[in-house]
């Protein structure tokens, strides 16, 4: 499985080539904006400057023919240029796709830059995906739909878009047998299926193409975004300009299995991993049933929720949770006490100056006071687990564990129910403490876990604190 780490704005993960610095890199060049004739496939999508123009980046580059470049601001399309000493000096030739992709107007002067990826970043294209659609079928005297050959298309898209970088949402005009076809990225991937789904976070929203990235085309109308719904102005009003013909589709994974809707009090849906909902205890249920489709969530809204997934996203993936401004850390932390997300309370409380450190050494007469009051604390090889509030989330029920596990040490039982590791997972949310060594020796052991469940046990909890005897003195004082 490729590294979880530095996962950002686009998927970092996979294999990132060291780059070079290059000369130039930041320069800042201003260019004025002049509209190329259409002129077939030739060149087409690809700018036109004068080398005189941008020698600062064409120094430094190692293929000085074709640069990568972006306007200093307002897009994620990434330009690439072609010198041509039949360029006026200080003007970039544009086509009008072009213009309307990076959001710039002929005659204009823009700020560009040499485009430099992130260090870590994979910028392979694994695969893409695109709908097409004709472009002024009307002014063509084109009436119903066109039938086009998708393979012919995909090859023709793959020669016209090597190692150009291409974004989601981005246009590509295309002309095949005469006709101009425009594809709208509809997803750009730079890691397979497979990791796509092992990944807890992942976005990826331009990458560049390469001779094995994989091209898949739908009929305009056809193709459904990542929230699942149809955005396509002809799907909105029903009309269809191609039929792809000798277009086999791929089988897609069913993503029911890796995806949970997410819908917030407001009705916003957000399509979420799953796995990356885990520390959320109270929707345990929801998280690990794959025929349930979606949660909804009584009382957290679209904007507390994505500052939720943000969190999360960061959790997963090693990151240092944003600083929040101090003002919306009081919803946020409301969010997390009813996603039953602790980490996320923690973080909202000692943000907030209010953090009451949960985790210290406990004594089993707290344990079972704390049980006979009503509560669920668990000992488990000598940590303390307070899943109280989590019971009736418990995939294995919520009698199983007041009936059996409480004021024992419940390893065996933990060792005999759980078929796989997965329950390993919870326990971080669980924790509250470690028994001071005296009590851990003297809590009753119906049965001996077996040495392998403790060692790996032991491996996978390595959040737990340590007891010093300074400390065990206090918990005999505060209890
Ligand atoms: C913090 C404590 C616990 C956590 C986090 C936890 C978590 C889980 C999870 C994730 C599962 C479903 C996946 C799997 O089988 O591994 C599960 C199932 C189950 N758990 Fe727990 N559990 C805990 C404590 C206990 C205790 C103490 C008992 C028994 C006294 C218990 C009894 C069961 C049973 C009977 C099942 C259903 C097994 C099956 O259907 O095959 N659990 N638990």
């Amino acid at each position: 499985m490729p590294s979880m780490k530095g996962l950002g704005p686009i998927s970092y993960q996979g294999n990132a080539v060291p780059r070079p610095k290059k000369a130039g890199e930041h320069q800042v060049i201003s260019l004025i904006v002049r509209s190329k004739a259409a002129d077939g496939n030739v060149d087409q999508g690809i700018g036109l400057v004068h080398p005189d123009s941008c020698s600062p980046w064409a120094e430094g580059s190692p293929s000085p023919a074709l640069l990568h470049i972006a306007p200093a601001r307002g897009t994620d399309c990434i330009l690439t240029i072609r010198l041509d000493e039949g360029v006026e000096r200080g003007c970039i030739l544009l086509d009008h796709v072009q213009q309307h992709n990076l959001h710039l107007a002929a005659l204009e002067k823009y700020d560009f830059s040499l485009f430099q990826p992130h260090d870590e970043e994979s910028f392979e294209a694994n695969s893409l995906e695109g709908e097409v659609r004709l472009l002024r079928a009307k002014e063509a005297g084109i009436s119903g739909r066109v039938e086009i050959d998708a393979a012919r298309l995909r090859q023709a898209l793959a020669k016209q878009l090597f190692h150009r970088i291409v974004a989601v949402n981005e246009l590509v005009l295309v002309h095949l047998d005469g006709l101009a076809l425009v594809v709208r990225m509809t997803e750009v991937h730079n890691l397979d299926e497979l990791a796509r789904q092992e990944a807890v976070s992942y976005h990826c929203y331009r990458a560049m193409v390469t001779p094995d990235t994989v091209i898949d085309l739908t009929e305009e109308g056809q193709n459904h975004d990542r929230s699942g719904s149809a955005t396509s102005h002809a799907s909105r009003v029903g009309s269809k300009s191609v039929k792809l013909i000798n277009n086999p589709q791929r089988v897609k994974a069913d993503s029911r299995a890796t995806m949970l809707d997410v819908v917030t009090c407001d009705g916003e849906v957000f399509p979420v991993k799953r796995k990356l909902l885990r520390p959320c205890i109270s929707l345990t249920q929801a998280v690990r049933d794959t025929q349930q489709a979606s949660v909804h969530l009584a009382s957290v809204n679209t904007l507390v929720f994505d500052r939720v997934l943000i969190c999360l996203e960061a959790e997963a993936a090693g990151r240092a949770v944003p600083d929040f401004a101090v003002h919306l850390l009081g919803d946020l932390l409301h969010a997390a006490e009813d996603l039953g997300c602790r980490s996320l309370q923690d973080y909202c409380r000692a943000k907030l100056g209010k953090l009451d450190l949960a985790i210290h050494p406990r004594s089993f007469q707290e344990v079972k006071a704390r049980n006979a009051a009503g509560q669920c604390w668990l000992t488990l090889d000598g940590m303390v687990l307070d899943v109280t509030r989590w019971l009736d989330e418990h995939p294995g029920g919520s009698t199983i564990i007041p009936a059996q596990a409480l004021n024992l040490d419940c390893s065996r039982f933990f060792e005999v129910y759980h078929s796989s590791r997965e329950s390993f997972l919870y326990l971080q949310e669980f924790y509250i403490g470690e028994l001071t060594a005296a009590d851990a020796a003297a809590v009753p052991q119906p049965e001996e876990p077996s040495p392998e469940f403790l060692a790996q046990l032991r491996a996978y909890t390595t959040f737990r604190v340590r007891v010093n005897e300074a400390d065990e003195q206090k918990v005999y004082k505060s209890f």
